[in-house]
């Protein structure tokens, strides 16, 4: 038996498996305390330049207005948008791990971490079965051959490259698709 803080107390397994899941995370917990779902929307390393970092390839959007975007969006889906940026990959990890207890899901934008970090997919298998979609602005496989590779792509449930701005907001469509 599991007990949030608010009192409230049950044991809820995985209709797919009989691992138990993370109470404050459940639905009749969320129904409960009446919450939003919470996504956390993470970007990473150099998207705060967005707006004036190479606009030919990623267009003009400051993250800001990116943030702005998603919060619509999410209000539209019954999301709440908790939305984050860092220059810095153990943050990135400290957000996932945090997202656990947290957030129903995680989109996540990782830069050039995607193409690099083993800690960013290992945080991401760490909370599993917590649903992760890749975003991409730009079509990474159209690129460098070094962004061919994403670590992130493999543990993620879905990865959306080359679109712009508007894969924000179609990663947050198909994460509320599964919820
Ligand atoms: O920083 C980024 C942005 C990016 O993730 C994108 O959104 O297109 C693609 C990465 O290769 C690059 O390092």
């Amino acid at each position: 038996m599991y007990k949030c803080q608010c009192g409230f107390e049950a044991e809820i397994r995985s209709k797919r498996c009989s691992k138990v899941l993370r109470i404050s995370n459940s639905k009749p917990h969320r129904e409960k305390v009446g919450i939003l779902k919470t996504v956390f929307v993470l970007n990473g390393p150099n998207l705060n330049a967005l707006g004036k970092r190479e606009p030919g390839i990623y267009g003009g959007k400051t993250l800001a207005a990116i943030a702005d975007d998603c919060k619509q969006a999410g209000a539209a889906l019954g999301l709440e948008i908790d939305f984050r940026q860092s220059n810095h990959e153990g943050d990135l990890v400290d957000w996932i791990q945090e997202a656990a207890n947290k957030a129903v899901g995680i989109v996540i934008n990782p830069g050039a971490y995607s193409h690099t970090s083993i800690a960013i997919h290992d945080a991401i298998r760490s909370v599993a079965p917590l649903p992760v979609a890749e975003v991409h602005l730009s079509n990474i496989h159209a690129r460098e051959s070094f962004r061919h590779v994403s670590m992130v792509s493999s543990v993620a449930v879905g990865v959306i490259c080359g679109f712009g701005p508007l894969g924000y907001t179609l990663a947050l469509q198909a994460l509320a698709a599964r919820l």
